[in-house]
C-alpha cells in the first residue's frame, strides 16, 4: 500500500514543490512565451507571487500559502502539466547556447510569418538566430543549470497527484457546502485567492468524483463547466459526460447514499444533495442533546496522580457515551518538533485495514515511533499514563498496554472517513465471547481506548466528528483527546464512531497512541450497571 514519492496525500513535500516552482519561474523570462506551456506557467505562477505577498506576508512557505488547496493544486498542475515541455525547452536552449545560428536559409523569411510560434518543434532547432534565441547571456546558463540541480533534489509530482489534488477540491466542496462558482472563483474558508479554476479543471474535479462514484458532486461540477465554457465543442462533451452522471446515479440512487442528490436527475435535475450528520459535525454543528450536554464540566486537577500535584492538567470533558475528554496542553512545542522530525524519515501513504475499503478514504501519511526513538517519547508515554490513569508501556505482541505513536500528515483535503478504532468489537454480531479466530490475533485484546494529540493548529476543517454521538473537536495545537471505545462491561461502543474531516486551510498534524484493554482490566473495572 505504501506509495512513495506520493505527494498530495500529505503536507511533507510541499515545501520542496513551492521551492521548486520558485526555480522554475526563474528561468521563464529566458523562454519563448509563444511555447503555451511557458505562458500558462508564467500566469499561474504571477498569481501565486501576488497571493504571497499579499496573503502570506512575502512568505512563500507560510502555511495561508502552502496550506490552501488552491494554491496546492495549481502548484501541482504546473509541474505535472507544463514543467515538462519547459524542461524540454531547456534543454534545446542549453544546446543551442554554445552553437546558436540559423541552419536553414529560409529562416529569416519564415520567422516574418510568425513560424517560431506556429511551429516552434521545427524552428526552435533550426532557426535559432531568427526566432531570437541567440546572443543571451552567461547569467542563463546559471539559471538553467540551478535549476536542474533543484530537480534532482525534488519529487516531482505525478498525474496521481493531480488527481488526488482534483478529487481534494471536490471533497472539499462537498464537505463545507461550498458554492462551486466561489471555489472555481478562488475563494475557500472565506479567503480569496487570485486561483481561478478553468473549465478543465471543472471537468478534472468532475471526472475524479465520477471515478470515486460520487455522481452528486461531478454532476454539479460538470453541469458548473457547462455553463462556464464558451466553446460549442465544449459544450457537447460535457452535455454527453453530464449525461453518462445522471445515468449513473439514477441507476445507483436506490442503494441510498446519503452524498447523493435527494431525487432522481432524471425527475429533477436542480436541488441540493444530502446533508449529513457527519458534515454538519466538520462544519462545527453541535447535535448533542441539552441534556446530555449540561453536566459536562472543565476541571483543573492531578488526577490522582503524583506525576501532576505540580503541575495539574487543564481538561473538558466532551461526552459521557462514549466518555471523551479534551486535555490542554498536554504536549509542548519543542516534543511537536521532535515528533515532527523524527517522523519525516519514515511517513508513507496510510493504510486501510480492510483492503476493500476505497483508498481516497484515507488521506495521509503514517509514521510509527516507538518509544526508543527519543527520550521525550517515554516522557510523553508516562504523562499518558498519568493522566489516564491506564498502563501505555510498550510490550510484547501479547503484553501490550499501549501501541507505539502513530504519527499522521495529512494532505491536501486530507482526511480520514468515519469509522472505528477498534479491531473487531465494533459490530454486534462480532461481540468479544464469538470473536474466537479474530481475538487470536490481538493477543493483548482490542483498543480500549484512543489518545490523539493534536500537533498543529488547522485554520480551517480538520475537526475530528463522532455522527453517532454528535459532537466534533476542532483542534487545538499541544491538546489531546481521548475517548473509550469500549464499554465498562466489555462490549464495543458503537457510538465512538469518529473521523477526520478534511483539512480546508492549513496543515494538520495528530499522533495517536492507541490504549490496549486486557493489561488494564484492573485499571478500568466494569460499572455496576451492566449497560455500563
Ligand atoms: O485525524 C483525526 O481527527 C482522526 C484520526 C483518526 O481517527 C485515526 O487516525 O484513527
Ligand atoms: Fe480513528
Amino acid at each position: 500500500y505504501a506509495i512513495p514519492g506520493e505527494l498530495y496525500s500529505s503536507m511533507i513535500h510541499v515545501a520542496d514543490l513551492f521551492q521548486f516552482d520558485a526555480k522554475i519561474a526563474e528561468v521563464l523570462p529566458y523562454l519563448p512565451s509563444y511555447i503555451p506551456e511557458v505562458k500558462e506557467y508564467d500566469r499561474s505562477h504571477a498569481c501565486l507571487f501576488k497571493d504571497t505577498n499579499r496573503l502570506g506576508e512575502g512568505d512563500l512557505l507560510s502555511t495561508s500559502i502552502t496550506g490552501n488547496p488552491l494554491h496546492l493544486y495549481s502548484v501541482i498542475k504546473r509541474l505535472v502539466l507544463y514543467w515538462p515541455a519547459i524542461s524540454r525547452s531547456m534543454i534545446v536552449i542549453n544546446n543551442t547556447e554554445y552553437n546558436c545560428d540559423d541552419k536553414h536559409p529560409n529562416c529569416e523569411w519564415w520567422s516574418q510569418w510568425s513560424e517560431c510560434e506556429k511551429n516552434p518543434t521545427f524552428m526552435l532547432v533550426n532557426c535559432q538566430l531568427s526566432c531570437g534565441l541567440c546572443g543571451r547571456t552567461g547569467n542563463l546558463l546559471d539559471t538553467l543549470a540551478s535549476v536542474r540541480q533543484f530537480e534532482m533534489m525534488t519529487v516531482l509530482p505525478s498525474l496521481r497527484d493531480l488527481r488526488g489534488a482534483a478529487l481534494a477540491l471536490a471533497r472539499l466542496q462537498q464537505m463545507y457546502r461550498i458554492p462551486i462558482p466561489a471555489l472555481a472563483g478562488g475563494r475557500i474558508a472565506n479567503i480569496s485567492t487570485c486561483v481561478r479554476l478553468s473549465t478543465y479543471d471543472c471537468i478534472r474535479i468532475a471526472n475524479e468524483s465520477y471515478f470515486e462514484g460520487d455522481y452528486a458532486s461531478a454532476w454539479q461540477w460538470y453541469n458548473y463547466a457547462f455553463g462556464a465554457t464558451l466553446d460549442p465543442d465544449g459544450k457537447g462533451h460535457i452535455r454527453d459526460l453530464m449525461y453518462l452522471v445522471k445515468k449513473q446515479h439514477d441507476e445507483t440512487y436506490q442503494q441510498f447514499i446519503p452524498q447523493y442528490f435527494p431525487r432522481k436527475l432524471s425527475e429533477m435535475e436542480q436541488q441540493t444533495p444530502w446533508d449529513t450528520k457527519y458534515s454538519q459535525l466538520c462544519r462545527g454543528f453541535k447535535l448533542m442533546k441539552p441534556e446530555e450536554e449540561s453536566n459536562l464540566k472543565c476541571h483543573i486537577s492531578p488526577r490522582g496522580s503524583p506525576y501532576l500535584i505540580l503541575q495539574p492538567v487543564k481538561y473538558e470533558h466532551l461526552h459521557f457515551d462514549p466518555e471523551m475528554y479534551l486535555f490542554y496542553d498536554v504536549v509542548s512545542s519543542p516534543e511537536i518538533l521532535i515528533i515532527q522530525n523524527a517522523a519525516k524519515q519514515y511517513l508513507l501513504r496510510s493504510k486501510m485495514l480492510s483492503p476493500k475499503v476505497p483508498e481516497e478514504w484515507r488521506v495521509s501519511h503514517t509514521a510509527w515511533l516507538n518509544n526508543k526513538t527519543h527520550s521525550s517519547l517515554q516522557n510523553i508515554a508516562t504523562r499518558i499514563a498519568a493522566i489516564t490513569g491506564l498502563h501505555v508501556f510498550e510490550g510484547s505482541q501479547d503484553y501490550m498496554a499501549g501501541e507505539t505513536l502513530q504519527v499522521l500528515s495529512y494532505g491536501i483535503g486530507g482526511h480520514y472517513r468515519y469509522h472505528h478504532d477498534v479491531f473487531y468489537k465494533c459490530h454486534p454480531e462480532n461481540q468479544w465471547y464469538e470473536v474466537g479466530k479474530q481475538y487470536d490475533h490481538y493477543p493483548s485484546g482490542d483498543r480500549l481506548a484512543t489518545w490523539m494529540f493534536y500537533l498543529s493548529h488547522v485554520e480551517a476543517g480538520g475537526r475530528t466528528a463522532f455522527p453517532q454521538a454528535g459532537i466534533s473537536v476542532a483542534p487545538v495545537k499541544g491538546a489531546a483527546v481521548f475517548w473509550y471505545s469500549i464499554k465498562k462491561n466489555g462490549y464495543g461502543n458503537q457510538r465512538s464512531e469518529h473521523g477526520g474531516c478534511p483539512v480546508m486551510l492549513g496543515h494538520k498534524w495528530v499522533a495517536n497512541k492507541w490504549i490496549r484493554e486486557n493489561i488494564n482490566f484492573l485499571r478500568r473495572p466494569c460499572a455496576l450497571q451492566p449497560e455500563e
